[in-house]
């Protein structure tokens, strides 16, 4: 929907299981009332324009359509008056507020928005070749690697997640890996309008259960794999795979006419449940015997990795410039689609391998100095261990890790990490992450007993994250390999509710340069 758009509130809410409607005398000119007109005012009330939708009081402009969702931390009715204020002329509601504007009662505000932000924004998803990843670890790679295949079939392909929301050139900000339901809307169409043929996106289990996607039409649903995270979120481990499993249950509904099909990942433990979940047809893939596209002869060397590729046409060889096993079990998913959308083998093949690298992901720091220095995204224990199996697999001598685990989330996981770390690493620097509102030297606690479990492994504790990164990088001897994990891509840090700039990459890179070290 392009600026100053308008729609009647009616067609913006059509889809939405409405429970009453109430109307009040107020001073707006385009509110009717049943004083004015005698007519229903229900019915006046739903013919009227509405300019935009909001969740956020904060982003409320004059004539829009307010909903308040009642969340974890506030309730969006207490900002319903603020948004008033700002010029909302209806609000959607659970309950209604002693407020003279005109409210409309709804069962779930939250589902109420991911309906109307569908149909005002003309169900964009609609249009395009939809592509939802979803997975512990492993999304964000296996978006810019799907981009790369269905690049080679000459789609203009955008891309949300992570890192960013993009479309060659272009790019739009991005605050959650998954957008809130009206925040993609908005970009969908925005990528539509743009010229994107096909969307590749991250769907991460808290939009699954927050109902953001949840009107968003997918073709194809790809199911990386799924191991303990988010557990402060979710409670257990089955919540969080019921959440992940809306995705493959969606794909059934719809009113797309073109084939759907699931990607599942069948080395996953929980691949059998995922391809139960599905009544389309499925594609799996995976390092082992039984999946259909079927990696072998894997081979894993610090510039990259292969393996041959059997799949129901034929065999080829996959070259990857990413490295580990993991990162060929991701193009794998990859080359599924690319197969089920009819690309050519070769064309598919020469797509991965140009795919230099994922910002954050096993990314080098390289300034001529005589050992490895590797950033890593990897903060969950699953994605510590596979990175950690890699590095150790490359590195000529000892492996060195810098890590830590953000605050304000699954604290359960932090021993299980420090225990993964201890296990694969020479030597390893605790430190903080995001310690948001937590002491860091309280998720520093709950990392230790992990280490601890594992007597062989040298550790020290740096709070503070640059000094520890130094401290790495002073211990470090020729041929050593420093993994720096946790941040990856980020470019900042958050203490308490500051968000302050802080660059891994950066932070090593400039240490380097002061241990004299200067790239030529
Ligand atoms: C736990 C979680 O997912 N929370 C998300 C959720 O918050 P919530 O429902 O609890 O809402 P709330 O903050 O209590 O506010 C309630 C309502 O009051 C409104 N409000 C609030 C303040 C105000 O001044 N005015 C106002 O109107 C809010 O806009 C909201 O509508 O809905 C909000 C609006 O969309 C999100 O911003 C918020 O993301 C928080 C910040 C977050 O940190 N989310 C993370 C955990 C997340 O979603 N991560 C996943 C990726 C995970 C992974 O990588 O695996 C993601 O997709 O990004
Ligand atoms: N298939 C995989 N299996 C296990 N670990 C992986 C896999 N792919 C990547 N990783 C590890 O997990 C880290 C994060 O990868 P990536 O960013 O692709 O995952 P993500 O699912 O997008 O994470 P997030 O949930 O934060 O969005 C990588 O840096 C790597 O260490
Ligand atoms: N999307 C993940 C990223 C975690 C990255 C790590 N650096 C942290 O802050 O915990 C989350 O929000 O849980
Ligand atoms: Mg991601």
């Amino acid at each position: 929907m392009r600026e100053g758009t308008v729609m009647e509130l009616g067609k913006v809410l059509d889809g939405v299981n409405i429970k009453e409607v109430r109307t009040y005398k107020v001073n707006h000119p385009r509110i009717m009332t049943k004083q004015q007109d005698g007519e229903d005012t229900s019915l006046a009330l739903l013919k009227e324009e509405i300019s935009g939708l909001a969740y956020d009081s904060r982003q409320v402009k004059p004539g829009f359509l307010f909903f308040c969702i009642p969340g974890l931390k506030f309730d969006g009715h207490d900002f319903a008056a603020q948004a008033v204020a700002k010029g909302a002329t209806v609000l959607v509601v659970e309950r209604f507020l002693k407020l003279e504007v005109p409210q409309i009662l709804v069962t779930s505000s939250r589902d109420s928005l991911s309906q109307g932000a569908c149909n005002f924004h003309n169900n964009p998803s609609q249009k395009m070749l939809m592509i939802g990843i979803t997975g512990t670890n492993g999304k964000t790679t296996t978006t810019h690697l799907v981009e790369a295949v269905l690049r080679a079939k000459g789609l203009s392909v955008a891309v949300i997640g992570t890192i960013g929301n993009r479309l060659g050139e272009r790019s739009w900000l991005a605050t959650h890996t998954t957008p809130e339901s009206l925040d993609l809307q908005a970009l969908l169409a925005k990528m539509e309008h743009a010229g994107a043929h096909a969307v590749v996106m991250e769907v991460s289990s808290h939009a699954l259960d927050q109902g953001r996607v949840d009107h968003v039409e997918f073709d194809y649903a790809i199911f990386t794999n799924l191991t303990q995270d988010h557990l402060d979120y979710h409670g257990t481990i089955e919540n969080y795979r019921e959440a992940k499993s809306i995705l493959f249950k969606k794909l059934e509904q719809g009113e797309k006419k073109t084939p759907k099909r699931a990607i599942i990942n069948n080395d996953d433990l929980h691949g059998p449940f995922f391809c139960q979940e599905c009544s389309v047809p499925i594609i799996t893939y995976g390092l082992h015997e039984g999946a259909m596209i079927r990696g072998t002869n894997c081979l894993v060397t610090p510039k990259g990795a292969s393996c041959d590729v059997t799949y129901p046409r034929g065999k080829v060889t996959m070259k990857l410039q990413l490295t580990g096993l993991f990162n060929l079990s991701n193009a794998l998913s990859a080359f599924a689609i690319a197969y089920a959308e009819g690309v050519e083998e070769k064309q598919i093949i020469e797509a991965l391998r140009a795919v230099k690298g994922v910002p954050g992901r096993f990314e080098t720091v390289d300034q001529g100095q005589p050992f490895s220095v590797i950033v890593d995204y990897a903060h969950t224990p699953d994605g510590l261990e596979n990175v950690l199996m890699t590095a150790k697999k490359v590195a000529r001598k000892r492996l060195i890790t810098v890590v830590g685990c953000g605050g304000d989330r699954d604290r359960t996981k932090r021993p299980k990490m420090g225990s993964v770390a201890a296990q694969w690493s020479d030597w390893v620097v605790i430190t903080s992450d995001n310690p948001r509102t937590e002491k860091p030297e309280q998720i520093i606690e709950d990392i230790l007993p992990g280490i601890h479990g594992v007597t062989e492994t040298s550790y020290e504790v740096i709070v503070d994250r640059k000094s520890a990164i130094k401290r790495a990088l002073m211990l470090a001897e020729a041929d050593d390999l420093i993994l720096i994990a946790g941040k990856g891509h980020e470019t900042y840090q958050i203490i308490g509710t500051e968000v302050f700039p802080f660059d891994d990459r950066e932070v090593a890179t400039e240490i380097l340069r002061g241990l004299g070290y200067e790239k030529a």
